[in-house]
């Protein structure tokens, strides 16, 4: 039976357990449930807080975990990325008072809150800032500065809406890239089940970033159309009960569809039509 650790809270939870839904996964229908048993993929979810599910599978006793990349950094635990999974994206900075300009080496001899000491502490010693001192907090770290505890601050940042809302600007270069990400313990040995759970979640992940694109071509068009829509290996023609015309059917990225409707309508396709893909396998 595969083990598998789950969001139970936070901004990473309710995308997690939707994009294990899509997978084919059972999932939890009560907020309070710590574990669900899916008896059918022979798999058992852990609902676990995000900060805390690097640790549980670095130390081997789950197999797998959805976490983010910047909570398994700053867990220090011997986790490594086993798919990337195209949300919960964010940045994690420095910010100070927006008043004045800041480099992180002016860090040196101030106070840092933070929800997450050791990515900062290396940070700081990978800038050669060695007497700044960090100030661990829970969360709501953009009003430290404020209430006197801290001078600068690093945390997380979606939007950048919370730090505009307290005067705060990001300086220095992005401590983390993070996204949602799919864990195993590092070096852990591959198995054919944790291959069935990461294979089935890229399948989902894949068919979000992509659209189904159909439309009818003149015959005398198709070079120029296959070029606009080269598709992910080859696209699919089939002939249309008039020889004049052939339709096409072609993977494209979704944050292209629009621009690539227009490239075909100039062009001279017809009846062009996009469709969600809910997953699949290539
Ligand atoms: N506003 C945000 N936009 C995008 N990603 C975010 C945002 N806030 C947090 N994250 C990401 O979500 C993950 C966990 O953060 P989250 O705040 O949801 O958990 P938490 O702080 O443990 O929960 P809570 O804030 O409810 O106590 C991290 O990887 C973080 O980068
Ligand atoms: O850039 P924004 O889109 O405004 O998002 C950033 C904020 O979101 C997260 O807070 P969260 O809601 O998790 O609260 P917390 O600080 O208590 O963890 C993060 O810690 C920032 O405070
Ligand atoms: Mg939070």
């Amino acid at each position: 039976m595969l083990r598998v650790a789950v969001p139970n809270k936070g901004t990473l939870a309710g995308p997690a357990s939707e994009m294990l839904t899509e997978a084919g996964y059972r999932q939890r229908h009560e907020q309070r449930d710590l574990t669900v048993l899916d008896p059918v993929n022979e798999v058992e979810f852990f609902f676990l807080r995000p900060k805390d599910i690097a640790i549980y599978v670095g130390s081997g006793e789950l197999d797998l975990g959805i976490t983010g990349r910047d909570l398994a950094q700053e867990s220090g635990a011997p986790v490594a990325e086993a798919l990337s999974l195209g949300f919960g994206f964010s940045t994690f900075r420095y910010a100070g008072p927006g008043e004045r300009e800041w480099k992180v080496t002016d860090l040196e001899g101030r106070r840092i809150a933070t929800a997450y000491p050791r990515l900062v502490r290396n940070d700081l010693a990978r800038h050669g800032v060695r007497a700044a001192e960090v100030i661990r907090l829970d969360g709501a770290v953009e009003i430290s500065i404020q209430l006197g505890v801290a001078d600068a601050i690093a945390d997380v940042v979606g939007s950048g809406r919370t730090l505009r809302q307290h005067g705060l600007a990001a300086f220095g270069e992005e401590i983390c890239r993070s996204e949602a990400v799919l864990i195993e313990r590092a070096d852990s040995p591959a198995s054919p089940e944790k291959s069935q759970l990461a294979g089935r979640l890229q399948g989902v992940v894949f068919a979000q970033q992509y659209m189904m694109l159909d439309y009818n071509c003149p015959q005398d068009l198709l070079d120029a159309a296959v070029e606009i829509t080269p598709g992910l290996d080859s696209p699919t023609m089939s002939p249309l009960a008039d020889p004049q015309w052939v339709a096409v059917r072609a993977m494209v990225a979704r944050k292209e569809a629009n621009l690539v409707m227009d490239r075909l309508i100039a062009l001279g396709a017809k009846a062009i039509l996009v469709s969600d893909i809910r997953s699949c396998r290539l």
